[in-house]
């Protein structure tokens, strides 16, 4: 048995909470960001504002504490969004006891620093690391459809032990030691999804779509294996994986922006519209070109997404451009 804090009661943190109450053994606690939502989880028994429809089991225990969420955790699953990840971490670094183990669900790069989430938990302190990828939409992990995660951590044992931890009927784990790769997948793939979405909201077809996966694989593995990740780990489930799902899944956030810009809507009455939820491809494009930038890595869809999404281009204008490079190899 393990006691694992879920820090993070979006879609995601309670989806995953959820999942491990129903493969049973651990003892859980949740916290959410806002005494009012944990105050409404707790009364309700749902997570009405991010993931309605799903029973958050009595046996979870919720709070908006954060320092007494992680106490005498085994494991602190972290899964806010990206740009938050910093402020809770460094109000739980003080509590923090050597053995505990960071884990971090989140899919993002800070937009700041261009660190990835296991790098931002480093600087907090020598706790085992470990980070959670692969194409899983909360609402079909809380209702136990079949889904296959992979978690990442340099040390094997580790990794076997919160392999066990996470696998149930519903929740298959594949385990690697790749956390660089593993985290850009999932970052960077929100990126493309976002282009993705344009693609459909401009009427493209298919065509238009398949290239986009395609080529959004090809500069997802030119930076990721520049930072050091392994290029296997962008053909496994948290690189390819993961992009198919947010570029063609109608449950992403991030493709849902790229529809509705393509359609022609302003980003801000966009993000309004998604009433606190995250799509975190919006802020890790200017990370990821900053990365980019700093290992001399060509991402032409990225940067065509930075100057759609910041410099307000038109995203027809993206495509033709993108459409009108010079002729390479493949
Ligand atoms: N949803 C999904 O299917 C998946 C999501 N992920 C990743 O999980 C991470 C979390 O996303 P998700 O669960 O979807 O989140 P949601 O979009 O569902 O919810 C946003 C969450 O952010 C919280 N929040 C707002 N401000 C802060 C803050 N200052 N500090 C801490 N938390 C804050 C909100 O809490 P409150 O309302 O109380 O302020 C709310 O819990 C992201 O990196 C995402 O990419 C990964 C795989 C699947
Ligand atoms: O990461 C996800 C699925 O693996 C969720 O994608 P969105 O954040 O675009 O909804």
């Amino acid at each position: 048995m393990s006691r694992i804090a879920v820090i993070g009661a979006g879609s995601w943190g309670t989806a995953l909470a959820v999942s491990l109450a129903r493969r049973g053994g651990h003892e859980l606690c949740l916290w959410a960001h806002s005494p009012a939502h944990a105050a409404e989880l707790t009364e309700t028994g749902e997570n009405l504002r991010y993931l309605p429809g799903f029973i958050v089991p009595m046996g979870i225990h919720i709070t908006s504490k954060l320092v007494k969420a992680i106490e005498g955790a085994d494991i602190i699953l972290c899964v806010t969004p990206s740009q938050h990840l910093r402020a809770v971490m460094t109000e739980i670094a003080p509590a923090l006891q050597p053995h505990q183990v960071l884990l971090s669900a989140s899919k993002g790069i800070e937009e700041k620093t261009f660190l990835r989430m296991s790098q931002v938990m480093k600087e907090h302190g020598d706790n085992p690391i470990g980070t959670l990828g692969g194409p899983s939409f909360a609402q079909e992990v809380a209702a136990g459809m079949p889904t296959a995660i992979t978690i990442a951590t340099d040390d094997p044992l580790l990794g076997k032990s919160l392999q066990d931890d996470f696998t149930s009927a519903s929740l298959r784990v594949y385990r690697n030691e790749d956390v660089t790769g593993t985290e850009l997948g999932g970052a960077l793939k929100n990126v493309i999804a976002l282009a993705a979405g344009i693609v459909t909201g401009l009427e493209l077809g298919s065509n238009s779509a398949a290239a986009l996966i395609t080529r959004g694989i090809a500069e997802i593995t030119r930076l990721a294996v520049a930072c050091g990740g392994r290029r296997d780990t962008m053909a496994g489930l948290s690189g390819v994986g993961d992009l198919v799902l947010t570029c063609t899944g109608s449950l992403s956030r991030n493709r849902t922006v790229g529809v509705e810009l393509g359609k022609g809507r302003k980003l801000p009455d966009i993000i309004a519209g998604l009433n606190g939820k995250v799509a975190e491809g919006v802020r890790s494009t200017t990370a990821a070109l900053g990365l980019a930038a700093r290992y001399g890595v060509e991402m032409p869809i990225t940067e065509q997404m930075a100057a759609i999404l910041h410099k307000d281009k038109s995203p027809k204008d993206a495509i033709r451009e993108l459409m009108a490079r010079p002729g390479r190899t493949e």
